[in-house]
């Protein structure tokens, strides 16, 4: 028997206005895979996961979930997953503990456990100090420390996380990354965004490489660098449009 994906994309599109920002992904992403989705700025990674967790209507194609389909489920769906989506406006007047106690009463979650479960994230993030916090106070690292604890409340079986490293200093980094790592080992699949290429080669067992709206590789990470850093494989892959020579008047010499 073929495994369910944790997560399956099929023709996914999204255009705003005259813009294709997706143009029709198709996608598997195996359960128990740490999963990183990398691309230039405006490929489309975020619209993509946007739509991939019921967050954005698509205009086409169809997602889903431990083979729940996000759009015709989304109940279902959504309490398979947990999102940090990136960019989203957060509930900055409540402090840390109430914003992530508030994501486990959304959940349906009875206040013991989600006590219990506050308590435990806030201490593993090193939030615990600033608790009672508002998270309109909190420093832009912080507020992705405590949107991750919020995702992870309800104990999903995918984690979807849109930039979770933009902003965190290298020392909760590695940190959230020794918790992800933990959670895939017991089962858990994680789906990242990021731009750093390094990061994603050593933390990720799979990647897909995205660019205008479109999948160019995708597979085991050894699979997409074919030999090659990550890196060299992406410029290879994306191409390098960036032109030095046409900002002469900021040379000094
Ligand atoms: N709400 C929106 N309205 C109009 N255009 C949008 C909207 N959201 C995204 N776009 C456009 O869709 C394209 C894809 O954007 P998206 O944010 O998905 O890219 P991304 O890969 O996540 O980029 P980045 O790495 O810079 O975060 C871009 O051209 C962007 O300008």
């Amino acid at each position: 028997m073929i495994p369910v994906p944790a997560l399956a994309l099929r023709g996914l599109a999204k255009r705003f206005g005259d813009t294709v920002a997706v143009a029709g992904i198709s996608l598997d992403v195996p359960a128990g895979s740490f999963y990183g989705i990398v691309g230039p700025n405006g490929a489309g990674k975020t619209t993509m996961l946007s739509m991939a967790t019921g967050l954005l209507r698509p205009d086409a194609g169809s997602a889903s979930v431990c083979g729940v389909d996000v759009w015709a489920q989304p109940l279902e769906a959504k309490r398979t997953m947990g999102v940090l989506p990136d960019g989203m406006g957060v509930f900055d007047r409540l402090t840390g503990a109430q914003l992530v106690t508030y994501a486990g009463l959304l959940r349906g979650m009875d206040r013991a456990t989600v006590a219990r479960r506050t308590v435990d994230l806030l201490a593993v993030l090193d939030l615990a100090g600033a608790a009672d916090t508002l998270v309109v106070d909190y420093s832009a690292g912080m507020t992705k420390k405590v949107t991750l604890a919020a995702a992870l409340i309800h104990a999903p079986r995918l984690l979807v996380l849109d930039e979770p490293f933009e902003a965190v200093d290298p020392v909760s980094s590695s940190h959230i990354r020794q918790i992800l790592a933990e959670y895939v080992r017991t089962g858990g699949t994680v789906i990242v965004s990021s731009h750093v290429m390094d990061l994603v080669e050593r933390m990720c067992d799979h990647v897909a490489v995205v660019a205008a709206g479109r999948v160019l590789a995708a597979g085991t990470v050894d699979d997409v660098r074919a030999g090659r850093t990550l890196e060299e494989r992406f410029v290879e892959l994306v191409g390098s449009p960036h032109r030095s020579e046409g900002l002469s008047w900021l040379h000094t010499s």
